[in-house]
């Protein structure tokens, strides 16, 4: 008997409003149906396990098969199948009403923050067919039908001659959406959303070579799509770091392998495995982040998990699968949901776990990693007020020389001689060792130990060290003159008189012709530098912010360089000649040290340098 009927909603026509909403993912409907099949085959299986079911399993591998003449896309499946009656119901009434709630639901807002858009089941199929058949025949004796339907709101249901026990759905492939007749297509959908599925996908054919005697024979075999189970779903105890690295290589062909890995594998109060890469970052982070896959139930779901992992953990790659993360719904929700939140917890607890084990156990091989490993926790540092207090036992600083500190090691190594006048440690860095080669030898002159702070993150980290330490100062080597580096309450009296002091003042003024040049008489010791010019730490922040955020307004310092300090040395045997010095010299002279402090700066440039070349080479002539 074939039944007719209207498929009762109220929309006028539904499928071109599907159609729309996931205009930008059409591909999905591949993900759907797959789903779909796999369902309806663990189901047999599950009614098998428990008696239900006493016939032959047989083959159960789902089969997508393409007729590029009929233009029609097929997924063949062995599982449970559906009666008539199940196909009224499930097709027609439930799976109908879902994609109804779908439209309704999702008609004000922007479809692409829907995540995975699941839920849309059947009906996907509808995105790139103009016609959808369903020939199924259930595991119970009843007879095989055929569900038929164009898209409109009709549809009908008759006998088929279907005599195998499953479901094929066939897809007659709309005009538009011919791309989904390519193999090449259909092969990379596959690859992304059912890669992992849990019961074996066949689609097109893999040639082998094999020796039949003295003969080289090729044979097609059924090209598997899957990996039924993946290495996340195995037991850790079962796996050798061989595995983990070729899954990885697996999942990033193009990368380099990775540093180490997590395992996660919990049920309880949620349900999530996964594997977890770290992989080598350099200093490009984005270039890393955005890497992890988030899958449910081994399907597909998506590769932006921007509400589910914390911000930093982003940088890490891998795959969660977790039937706990809500999949259809807005992001503010999502980030409201508390599976959510326990989850994106778990996530940092199990890796700041992995990253104190490691250093504990192997800290030779952390700090080999640390390169890597470093720019990873110093922005989880800084962007997880949690993950701060946990890692700080494990973050190291390096200095110059290349050796690593935890930070008490770090304090208890400078605790003589960089503790200020207020007993704060003063860590002194630099963040171009090149650059400021001069200031790193004054300071380790004076016994300071510099620390090498010169990573992309560096910057933010300084200052959130210091804000969430106590009693903890970071100084760029050139924020002062080496003996104001470490603030103590001895204070070097210079040589020269008050009137002596104006007088320098005033002939430097006039040999940079700068009546504005923020100018300090100081007293340092005989061995140092005439002049120095030092960027005062805060200033110079500041100003850096400043040019993070649009540019350098001008609000910053003198000569377009920010925010500098000229030092001279008033006890520079220099600085007493040149108030002896007739007016001619003094302004040579004033000059020419100055010159060398903005080059030891890395600041003279253009026209100013070229002078300071041609002065010098008339001085050693
Ligand atoms: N290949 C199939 N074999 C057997 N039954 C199927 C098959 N495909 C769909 N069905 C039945 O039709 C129902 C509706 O499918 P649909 O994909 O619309 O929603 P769902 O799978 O229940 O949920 P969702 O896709 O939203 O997770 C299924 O629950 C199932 O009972």
């Amino acid at each position: 008997m074939s039944v007719k009927g209207s498929i009762s909603v109220n929309t006028e026509n539904i499928f071109p409003i599907i159609k729309k909403f996931l205009y930008s993912d059409h591909d999905i409907f591949l993900r759907e149906l797959v789903a779909n099949a796999t369902d309806a085959t663990q189901k047999l299986q599950k009614l098998a396990g428990i008696g239900e079911f006493k016939g032959e399993l047989g083959d159960l591998s789902i089969r997508i098969s393409l007729d590029k003449e009929k233009k029609t896309l097929t997924i063949s499946d062995s599982g449970v199948g559906m009666t008539e009656e199940e196909v009224q119901k499930y097709i027609n009434q439930v799976a109908f009403s879902g994609a109804t709630e779908f439209v309704e639901k999702f008609k004000d807002i922007d479809t692409t923050s829907i995540i995975g858009k699941f839920g849309l089941g059947f009906y996907s199929a509808f995105m790139v067919a103009e016609k959808v058949e369903i020939v199924t025949k259930s595991y119970k004796d009843e007879p095989a039908v055929v569900w038929s339907c164009d898209g409109s709101t009709e549809f009908s249901i008759e006998p088929a001659d279907k005599t195998t026990r499953g479901t094929d759905i066939v897809l007659y492939i709309n005009a538009d959406s011919e791309e989904f007749l390519e193999d090449f297509r259909i092969g990379n959908i596959l690859k992304r959303y059912c890669r992992f599925m849990p019961v074996s996908i066949i689609f097109g054919k893999d040639s082998e070579k094999v020796k039949e005697g003295e003969e080289e024979k090729t044979i097609e075999k059924d090209h598997v799509v899957n990996a039924v189970q993946p290495l996340y779903a195995r037991d850790p105890q079962t796996l050798k770091d061989e595995d983990y690295l070729n899954f990885y290589r697996e999942l990033y062909p193009m990368a380099e392998d990775p540093l180490f890995w997590i395992h996660l594998n919990v049920d309880y109060p949620f349900n999530l495995t996964g594997i977890l890469y770290f992989p080598k970052v350099k200093n490009d982070i984005t270039l890393h982040k955005d890497k992890i896959q988030l899958f449910s139930r081994q399907v597909f779901i998506t590769d932006n998990v921007e509400d589910i992992v914390p911000e930093f953990l982003r940088l890490m790659h891998g795959v969660i699968d977790s039937p706990d993360i809500p999949l259809n719904v807005s992001r503010s929700y999502l980030q409201s949901d508390s599976n959510v939140k326990k989850i994106s917890n778990y996530i940092t607890r199990k890796v700041s776990d992995r990253l104190d084990e490691l250093f504990k156990t192997d800290r030779k091989t952390f700090e080999e990693k640390w390169e890597s490993i470093g720019l990873f926790i110093k922005y989880g540092m800084v962007s997880d007020e949690k993950f701060f207090e946990k890692a700080q036992k494990y973050c190291l600083y390096k200095n110059i020389e290349g050796a690593l500190f935890t930070l008490d090691e770090y304090k208890e190594k400078i605790q003589l001689n960089q503790v200020d006048k207020d007993g704060n440690s003063t860590f002194i860095y630099t963040s171009k060792p090149d650059e400021q080669n001069m200031f790193i030898r004054a300071a380790k002159n004076r016994g300071f130990d510099v620390l090498q702070m010169d990573s992309i993150i560096d910057n933010h980290f300084i200052s959130n060290v210091e804000y969430k330490l106590e009693k903890v100062r970071m100084k760029r080597v050139d924020a002062d003159t080496v003996d104001k580096l470490v603030e103590k309450d001895e204070k070097v009296e210079t040589i020269l008189t008050d009137d002596q002091k104006t007088k320098v003042s005033e002939i430097f003024k006039k040999a940079v012709k700068n009546e504005q040049l923020d100018l300090e008489i100081t007293a340092l010791s005989g061995d140092e530098l005439p002049v120095m010019i030092v960027r005062p730490e805060f200033m110079r922040r500041m100003q850096e912010m400043a040019e993070l955020q649009g540019g350098n307004n001008g609000m910053f310092g003198f000569n377009g360089f920010g925010a500098e300090k000229v030092m001279v040395n008033g006890n520079h045997p220099l600085i007493s000649k040149l108030l002896q010095a007739d007016e001619d010299k003094q302004e040579t002279v004033a000059r020419q040290a100055y010159d060398l402090a903005l080059l030891a700066q890395g600041m003279l440039k253009g026209e100013a340098l070229s002078n300071f070349i041609h002065r010098s080479v008339a001085m050693v002539d």
